[in-house]
């Protein structure tokens, strides 16, 4: 028997980008070896996860845990069975020199042009300036000077470009961020080629007011449509879920999210991980909202790279459901 509830009028299939590996790993102290960041994004890839952080290309001198982007890179697109058909895998790049390293690796030994590649980039920026100096050294009008041949470049090249905006509803640096300031960001980002951008609540103080506030903003009165926009909330204050709920119920539909909570921003401190994808799919799914991943093993992946890296699993759903899981291995 199916009985209506509120949110029975949510259906379909949702986008979910898995960022574990990027803005997950980055902020990682200890050397977290290439050879488990592979096997992380293979184990997520087979999980029926369609959309994959895979690295930044960034100055290693700034983000030393994503230097070894290129080598994961490489991996992924010479080894076709670990780069399924219809998974894109994508890239930060912030800037021209990223860019480059990201085309001239893409083609690398592979014989195939770079608009072959199901891979994609992203530019950030921020809706704060402290934020933007700390994190790629200039303002936030330099930032989208420095993005748009950037953005060019890639287009010209048949890459897709996403952008994100940090620090959405209040900065470290800054304080409160304006709700005006991040639409001129998602405005300018989108004026650039962006095909959609992603509101990064990077240190997770976002709650449904001021999300709620600044999602209707943007769609209602700055007329952003919701399609071009993603949720990118982290949980630092168990916020994000709900959070999650009113961009859902403001009509977007695609969400980032970490595996296992993996995660912080190496420049804003105390921030911790994206919303989990494990709660994020058990949240999604129980509205009626379809995510086409296998709740098994995506719990199973955040409980193996939670004990490598010998971190907390920060994901309700998945401890719960691991907790429930008996001795002798058979299904949660
Ligand atoms: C943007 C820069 C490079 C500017 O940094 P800069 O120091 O101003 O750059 P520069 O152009 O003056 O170059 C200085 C040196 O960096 C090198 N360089 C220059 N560019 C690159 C590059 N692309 N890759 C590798 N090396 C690079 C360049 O070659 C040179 O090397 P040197 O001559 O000193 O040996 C720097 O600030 C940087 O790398 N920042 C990255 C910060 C980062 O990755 N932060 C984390 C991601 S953002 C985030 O997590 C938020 C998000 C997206 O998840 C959403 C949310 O939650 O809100």
């Amino acid at each position: 028997m199916t009985v209506d509830h509120p949110l029975s009028k949510h259906s379909g299939v949702v986008k979910i980008v898995e960022v574990g590996a990027r803005d997950g790993l980055q902020n990682e102290t200890g050397v977290v070896p290439t050879t488990t960041k592979i096997e992380l994004l293979e184990k997520l890839s087979s999980a029926g996860l369609t959309h994959i952080e895979a690295g930044s290309f960034v100055s290693p001198k700034w983000v030393p845990q994503m230097a070894d982007t290129p080598e994961i890179m490489k991996h992924l697109r010479t080894k076709p069975p670990f780069a399924p058909a219809g998974v894109t895998y994508s890239y930060l790049t912030p800037n021209m020199k990223g860019l480059k390293d990201f085309i001239s690796h893409s083609t690398l030994n592979t014989g195939v042009s770079v608009s072959e590649h199901a891979s994609e980039i992203a530019i950030f920026g921020s809706a704060s300036e402290g934020f933007s100096q700390k994190n790629i050294n200039c303002s936030i009008a330099e930032s989208l000077e420095r993005f748009r041949p950037v953005a060019q470049l890639a287009l010209e090249n048949g890459i897709k470009v996403r952008g994100y905006v940090s620090m959405i509803i209040e900065c470290p640096y800054d304080g409160p961020t304006s709700p005006m300031k991040v639409a001129d960001v998602v405005e300018g980002l989108l004026d650039i080629g962006c095909y959609e951008v992603s509101l990064g609540d990077t240190n997770g103080v976002g709650t449904p007011g001021t999300i709620g506030t600044l999602v209707n903003y943007l769609i209602k009165d700055r007329g952003i449509p919701a399609e071009k926009l993603a949720a990118h909330f982290h949980d630092t204050y168990g916020q994000a879920i709900v959070n999650c709920l009113v961009a859902l119920e403001a009509g977007i539909r695609t969400f980032d999210s970490s595996v296992a909570g993996l995660g912080g921003c190496p420049y804003s401190k105390g921030a911790t991980g994206n919303v989990a994808t494990e709660d994020l799919v058990y949240f999604l799914e129980g509205t009626g909202v379809k995510t086409n991943v296998d709740m098994t093993q995506i719990v199973e992946i955040g409980d193996w790279i939670s004990k490598k890296l010998g971190r907390k699993n920060e994901s309700k759903v998945g401890t719960a459901l691991m907790a429930r899981r008996w001795g002798d291995g058979s299904k949660l």
